[in-house]
């Protein structure tokens, strides 16, 4: 099987524990976000608005606003890195592709720290979104012009011991769960 294989067969089965690790969630699993974002006021951040049964950044996000500017991923087009919009909790929304609301309006900001959405991590770093390659695009892209942290925020048992790891996979710095901020070595 080719890494891309393993990769769509362990999103499937991931996807599915995410499912029900959100029906579980009684709605305060941001605490720990909240706190490391704390450290990094002033620090431009990328949150995301959660689709499907991704874990609620909104409550950390709609904190950090007060400290520094906040945006969301936008899709400009396939096979490029997104690009952020800044967001405030209060902004009008539309849909943007893949079921994604997007704000309206908004200046375009440059995160240097990202908060990024996935499927399944590993404690090594690795990763796994949706498959589209967004965020490792986004990722290496702003990498190569600063340093640029990105924070995987998920349920823990979104844990595996090991993600299936292609060249252009770009490794989470830290992943913060609903249990537990993992920093990788
Ligand atoms: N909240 C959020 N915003 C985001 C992302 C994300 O992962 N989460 N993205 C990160 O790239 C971009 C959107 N990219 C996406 C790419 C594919 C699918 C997608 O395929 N969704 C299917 C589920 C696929 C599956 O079950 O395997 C769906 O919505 O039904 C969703 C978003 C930008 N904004
Ligand atoms: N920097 C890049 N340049 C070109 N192609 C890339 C780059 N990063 C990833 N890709 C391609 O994108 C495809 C999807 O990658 P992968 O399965 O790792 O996505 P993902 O990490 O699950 O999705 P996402 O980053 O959108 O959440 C792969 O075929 C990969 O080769």
């Amino acid at each position: 099987m080719s890494v891309a294989d393993e990769k769509s067969a362990l999103r499937t089965q991931m996807l599915q524990r995410r499912d029900v690790a959100k029906q579980a969630d009684a709605g305060a699993s941001a605490g720990l976000l909240s706190e490391v974002l704390a450290g990094y006021r002033g620090v431009p951040v990328a949150g995301y608005l959660p689709i499907n049964s991704e874990i609620n950044p909104l409550p950390a996000m709609s904190e950090a606003v007060a400290h520094g500017r906040v945006g969301v991923p936008v899709i400009t087009a396939r096979d490029h890195p997104l690009q952020f919009r800044a967001w405030h909790p209060d902004g009008a929304l539309m849909p943007g592709p893949f079921k994604v609301m997007v704000p309206v309006k908004g200046d375009w900001i440059e995160p240097e720290l990202l908060i990024v959405p996935l499927a399944a991590f590993d404690r090594k770093g690795g990763r796994l979104g949706y498959g589209g390659g967004f965020y490792d695009r986004t990722l290496q892209n702003l990498r190569t012009k600063r340093a640029t942290l990105a924070i995987g925020f998920a349920y823990s048992i979104q844990q595996v011991d090991q993600i299936p790891l292609e060249q252009t996979d770009q490794p989470l710095d830290m992943i913060i769960t609903e249990k537990e901020v993992i920093t990788v070595p």
